[in-house]
């Protein structure tokens, strides 16, 4: 009851009840935000500190004025805890309500009638304690699952994304960072070259040295053309023994450097895979305002003639001009 000699104590627990809420509401929301985390966290603490501080002395005075046990100080604990991610904390807390339990317990109890104080004082605490822990197992199981669910989803991702015999990207993937960074090319102006790669005479490579070993080389050439590409490029597998790789921000003359010393790295495998020649043929064009299909049909085009020119060559398809150039 709202009377002259409780209407302090009302006050103080009305404040607390604001300031309950909005340490939920406010900073609930603030938390979202990493920098300011460790400040919020801080004065998280100090509020929670304080409620749980009032929650207790309130409920002492009001079994001492002879309200009972109050339901509103249980509350008020409960509500401080949810946001709390640290069970020491939590015991902090509850330390410092015990402090302030037996503080109001010497202050204002009456010595006849003190156990009705200690045991209102001492379940509220054990309540709020076993409510509170409840809640932050509940709290730590759903960061555990969404942690769990998260780098499940990160792997599927990856795996959506990655070719599985190279680890390099897949048709997919690749064809979207083409059509990502052709569009980004035109926007800015920039240069964006495309190697279109494949190995020669793969299907002998296959059929006189078996798949197993025609798997091996796919995974050592897609090594060697890694080799070469910075962390800004793309490489793909197109599917087969044929690779796509978008350099960004590269000029013709640069990309042909680049594809050289590609071919050249895939030769070197040679000295490794004595009995057998591996090779790859490149086929290079330059982004000039055409579509991503007109753009991967002048890459084949040109790895045609890389072919057609006998083999483990590097071809271009000039920019400006249909007729095709050898470099
Ligand atoms: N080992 C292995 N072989 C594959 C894989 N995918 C496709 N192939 C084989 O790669 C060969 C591709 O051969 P082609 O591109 O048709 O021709 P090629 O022998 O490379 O001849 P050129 O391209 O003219 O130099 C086929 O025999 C396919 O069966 C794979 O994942 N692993």
């Amino acid at each position: 009851m709202l009377n002259a000699a409780n209407l302090p104590y009302t006050l103080l627990y009305s404040f607390s009840l604001i300031v309950a809420t909005a340490n939920i509401l406010v900073l609930g929301k603030l938390k979202s935000l990493s920098k300011l985390s460790s400040f919020v966290s801080f004065i998280e603490a100090l509020f929670s500190t304080f409620l749980a501080s009032v929650a207790v002395f309130w409920s002492i005075l009001s079994v001492n004025d002879g309200h009972g046990i109050t339901p509103f100080a249980i509350l008020m604990m409960l509500l401080c805890f949810p946001l709390q991610g640290q069970l020491n904390l939590l015991l902090g807390i509850i330390s410092t309500a015990f402090v302030c339990l037996m503080f109001g317990l010497i202050r204002y109890a009456d010595i006849d009638n003190i156990w009705p104080g200690i045991v209102t004082g001492f379940t509220s605490a054990v309540a709020c304690f076993v409510v509170a822990n409840l809640i932050e197992r509940i709290r730590l199981e759903n960061f555990e699952m969404i942690s769990k669910l998260s780098s499940i989803n990160k792997q599927l991702h990856r795996l959506s994304q990655e070719d599985h015999l190279t680890k390099l990207l897949n048709r997919r993937a690749i064809d979207n960072a083409l059509k990502r960074e052709l569009t980004r090319s035109e926007r800015f102006d920039h240069p964006l070259s495309l190697l279109m790669i494949d190995v020669d005479n793969f299907k002998q490579i296959n059929d006189g040295f078996g798949h197993v070993f025609g798997d091996q080389v796919l995974v050592d050439i897609s090594q060697c053309i890694k080799k070469h590409i910075r962390d800004v490029d793309y490489v793909g597998r197109m599917g087969g023994d044929e690779f796509l790789v978008i350099l960004i921000e590269t000029n013709q003359d640069n990309a042909l450097q680049i594809a050289d010393r590609m071919r050249n790295e895939v030769m070197n495998l040679n000295n490794q895979h004595k009995d057998c020649h591996v090779s790859i043929s490149v086929g290079l064009t330059v982004a000039q305002g055409e579509s991503v299909v007109a753009l991967l049909e002048k890459a084949d085009k040109a790895l045609y003639l890389a072919k057609k020119a006998g083999k483990n060559k590097v071809r271009n398809i000039f920019i400006h001009s249909d007729k095709p150039s050898i470099s």
